[in-house]
């Protein structure tokens, strides 16, 4: 069964349709890279399937429960995860405690419980805790676990941030720009984690990504967005030669 089905969804604003009739299928398992000019729907895209846009029109899937007007929190809570292209981390904190804030959201108990049940809720706290460093050591945040986020290099950020996104277990990740504003080897870097988090963690990756040459060598299937509708689509050598989106990348240069 596909992870994720985008069903004829149409998202307008007004008269601007930044999202039109657009089919989509996530395997699961799989980098699905969505890419597109600027102002193709790339990250309108994640925001209905993240539950931050509600689409006009049409339906969205994981598995088999509808998660069309979901919110965000009830999405991240289905398991489906999103780092962002702003950075969406407390610079005022630590690595660690803006870590152990967003798996928190996590935490299946209430204050009332905490009060009630100190047991249980310490050995959740504990269990937390545990999740973390494996993401901390996993993502090599290490040397950083006690610094600042506000002190870090934008890289390094760009890194927390996708941990900050794995600290729910995800099932699916969805990545927006997530090699933005990187040098080289901060590039490399990420790619690799990308590709750890497919294979490793066995987590389905979503990513929006301008570095197209990036996009073609890690993905396994793409979506090519143009005026908010889809105009190619399949394996990374397919869309390369697809007319349209050949068209539509000349057209933007
Ligand atoms: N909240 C909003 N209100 C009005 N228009 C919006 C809103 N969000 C997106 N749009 C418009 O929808 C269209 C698609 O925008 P979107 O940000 O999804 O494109 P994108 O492909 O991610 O672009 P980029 O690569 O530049 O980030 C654009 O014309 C944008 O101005």
């Amino acid at each position: 069964m596909a992870h994720l089905t985008v069903s004829d969804v149409t998202l307008s604003f007004g008269g601007l349709k930044a999202l039109s009739n657009v089919d989509m299928i996530i395997e699961p398992g799989l980098i699905t890279s969505i890419i597109g000019p600027n102002g193709a729907g790339k990250t309108s895209m994640l925001n209905c399937i993240s539950g931050f846009y509600h689409p006009t029109r049409g339906d969205i899937f994981y598995k088999d429960k509808k998660l069309t007007n979901s919110s965000p929190h009830q999405v991240s809570n289905m398991g489906i995860a999103r780092a962002f292209q702003n950075l969406e981390l407390f610079s005022g904190l630590s690595v660690l405690d803006n870590l152990l804030l967003a798996r928190h959201q996590n935490l299946k108990y209430s204050f009332l419980h905490a009060i009630f049940f100190y047991g249980k809720a310490s050995r959740i706290e504990a269990e937390n805790r545990a999740h973390v460093e494996t993401i901390i050591d996993f993502m090599e945040l290490e040397p950083y676990r006690k610094s600042l986020v506000g002190n870090l290099s934008y890289g390094v950020q760009k890194k927390v941030e996708v941990a900050r996104a794995l600290t729910l277990a995800p099932d699916i990740l969805l990545l927006d720009e997530p090699m933005a504003g990187m040098n080289q080897e901060e590039k490399e870097d990420i790619v690799r984690f990308v590709m750890d988090i497919q294979k490793e963690k066995e987590i389905t990756v979503v990513l929006v990504e301008h570095d197209l040459g990036v996009v073609m060598d890690i993905s396994d299937q793409i979506y090519v967005l143009d005026f908010g509708e889809v105009i190619g689509s399949g394996t990374p050598e397919e869309v390369a030669q697809n007319p349209k989106v050949i068209e539509a990348y000349i057209g933007e240069d």
